[in-house]
């Protein structure tokens, strides 16, 4: 179906235009939640109850394995949360329709979902994915969420530092509202144009990788013509005897 994301009715925001055809929690956000229906957003009738999901609920015992082996009938609950703005839906829509929309951005209200089926090796792993609002006002109505997550994605945008700051905030609530057992990853999402990796001195992960990639990437610096190139060759080569040396090292 198709999904047109509107924007709050208070905030002025232009209506999402990202036509989600893969959206399947499109469904009116005509409810209150108990918080929203209060003092600040008094107007604010868009969040969707949680009770009208048909999604399991806590405590409904899942079987992974099917005589002992992955269970592809089973479908699992992802849940995409982060600050407003991270770019949670558009992380969504790129994985779904391998396409980015850019422009300008206006916050998604409620809650919505997509199915993918991820292959992994033989076996075919049903994704629920759910996209949130990370706006604050909306956070009770996402956290009804958390507790028949199996998995859930927390992003940040590496060139906002306070989406950085507010994921120990955002782990306290995963932590207090999720499952246990559910599977936390940390997210960071946009780009510098710069080679990014998180690495741990302490477990050694991704250390070897760093520094391998450095020189993959200084190899690859020498060997590649510079795609666009800042000066004519030819004015060089005027001026200097040339160098050997794929680097100019001698
Ligand atoms: N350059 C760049 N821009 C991005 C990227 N991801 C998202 N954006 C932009 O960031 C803005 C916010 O993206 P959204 O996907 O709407 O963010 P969101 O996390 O869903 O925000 P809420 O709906 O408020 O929770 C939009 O203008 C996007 O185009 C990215 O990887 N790189």
């Amino acid at each position: 179906m198709t999904l047109c994301l509107t924007s709050h009715p208070l905030s002025g925001e232009a209506a999402k235009e990202v036509t989600y055809e893969g959206w399947e929690g499109a469904r009116a956000l005509d409810r209150a939640s108990p918080d929203l229906s209060r003092a600040e957003h008094p107007r604010d009738q868009t969040a969707m109850e949680p009770e009208t999901r048909d999604e399991p609920e806590a405590g409904d015992e899942q079987s992974c394995t099917v005589y002992g082996l992955y269970d592809q009938d089973l479908t699992h609950k992802t849940i995409l949360v982060g600050d407003s703005g991270v770019g949670k839906t558009s992380l969504l829509v790129q994985f779904d329709q391998g396409k980015f929309i850019p422009g300008s951005f206006s916050a998604t209200v409620g809650i919505g979902f997509t199915n993918k089926v991820v292959t992994v090796g033989d076996v075919k792993v049903k994704l629920q994915i759910w996209d949130t609002a990370g706006q604050e006002r909306f956070r009770s109505v996402t956290h009804a969420y958390y507790r028949d997550a199996h998995a859930l994605l927390l992003l940040y945008d590496i060139t906002n530092k306070s989406s950085f700051d507010n994921i120990r905030a955002w782990l306290t609530e995963i932590h207090e509202y999720a499952q246990s057992d559910a599977v936390i990853m940390l997210l960071g999402n946009k780009e510098y144009g710069v080679i990014f990796m998180e690495t741990s001195a302490k477990t050694g992960v991704n250390v070897d990788l760093a520094f391998m990639t450095a020189a993959k990437e200084l190899i690859g610096r020498c060997l590649e013509l510079p795609k666009e190139p800042k000066f004519q060759i030819n004015d060089i080569v005027e001026q200097k005897p040339q160098k050997s040396g794929c680097c100019g090292f001698t």
